[in-house]
């Protein structure tokens, strides 16, 4: 099987470089043209909306997987444009693009396309109502790939995390070694993700060929508030040797940690479709911590 992955260092990104290879040959573009931590990758930035179906045409594979977004979710309030050009348009163009030349396309979306108002957790086909501009412009990508009419798998994931790149993880293990006491969120909910998991998920659909099945959700198990997720950070960080102590972790309010995007206070996903699909079963998010922290 011949994959293009679109974005080889993001997160999600890196681990499918991984989690794909046994699938067989591999194509990788990055903006720049280059791999973390190193080697070339094709050279593929978003923006350029015409390049995105020259690489599809160039390349001819068989599967497309787009590891690609903006997700800067505070800065997207400012730029709303540039969150919408990549998040909406270019989802659009790649899918129309795989639509015409028969090419199955896989794509991620997030818990917060939902407004967290909910109370159990959400189905693949329960009501969206994005509170920010992020959400919003990861909706409009799912509806673009929709429109399209390609053969496409979107998996809806949540609270992203890994070793590499810009996640909560990194930031509360970073602010822990600075500070005496953190403040955090108590009152926002949901099911942190480590991106191994959501490239181990992707390569078993794959190689079921499942790539037909439409939006499915895909976290890890059980639920916490982003105070729980920083406590366990925090604890396992001081077991594995990552920070020396821990600092006192305070439950705060979302009022009391204002921020420009508005986030949703329970955007706990439903898993079961996925794991009919997959054939698989999802660990805890605790486990799937330690795992990534290798206790
Ligand atoms: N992070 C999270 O918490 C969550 C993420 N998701 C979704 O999962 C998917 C993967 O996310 P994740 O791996 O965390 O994202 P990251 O932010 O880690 O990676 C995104 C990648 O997209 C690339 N990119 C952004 N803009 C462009 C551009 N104009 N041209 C080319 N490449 C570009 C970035 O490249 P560069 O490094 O050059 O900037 C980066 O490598 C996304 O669809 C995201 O919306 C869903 C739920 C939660
Ligand atoms: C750093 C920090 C954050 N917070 C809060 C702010 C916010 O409500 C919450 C998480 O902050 P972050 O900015 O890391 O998370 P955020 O950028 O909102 O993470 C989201 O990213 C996008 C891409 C997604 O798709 C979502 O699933 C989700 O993972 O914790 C504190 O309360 N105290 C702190 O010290
Ligand atoms: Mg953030």
């Amino acid at each position: 099987m011949k994959i293009l992955l679109l974005g080889g260092n993001g997160q999600v990104g890196r681990e499918l470089r991984r989690s794909l290879a046994p699938l067989g040959e591999i194509v990788v573009t990055s903006r720049d043209g280059r791999l973390e931590p190193e080697g070339p990758a094709e050279a593929l930035d978003l923006s350029d909306l015409g390049a995105i179906a020259r690489m599809v045409g160039r390349f001819r594979p068989d599967v497309v997987v787009n590891a690609t977004a903006y997700t800067a979710v505070d800065k997207a309030e400012a730029e709303r444009e540039l969150a919408f050009r990549i998040n909406a348009e270019a989802p659009g163009v790649l899918a129309s693009a795989c639509a015409e030349a028969g090419i199955p396309l896989v794509h991620y979306s997030t818990d917060y396309v939902f407004d967290g108002q909910g109370t159990s957790p959400y189905r693949e086909d329960d009501p969206t109502a994005p509170l920010g501009v992020y959400g919003e412009s990861k909706l409009a990508g799912e509806e673009a790939i929709r429109a399209s009419g390609v053969e496409h798998l979107i998996l809806r994931t949540a609270w992203v995390y890994a070793l590499h790149g810009h996640n909560f993880l990194r930031t509360m293990l970073r602010l822990a070694a600075e500070r005496d006491e953190l403040r955090v969120v108590g009152d926002q909910v949901g099911s942190p993700t480590p991106a191994w998991l959501i490239a181990d998920v992707t390569a078993r659909l794959l190689a079921n060929g499942a790539t037909d099945a439409g939006t499915l959700h895909l976290t890890t198990a059980g639920q916490c508030s982003w105070h729980a997720f920083a406590g366990e950070i925090v604890r396992l960080g001081v077991e594995t040797g990552r920070i020396e102590r821990a600092p006192v972790i305070t439950p705060i309010p979302t009022a009391d940690y204002p921020t420009p995007a508005r986030r949703p206070a329970f955007s706990v996903l439903d898993t079961r479709r996925l794991e009919q699909v997959a054939g698989v079963g999802l660990p805890q998010w605790r486990q799937a911590l330690a795992k990534t922290l290798d206790v």
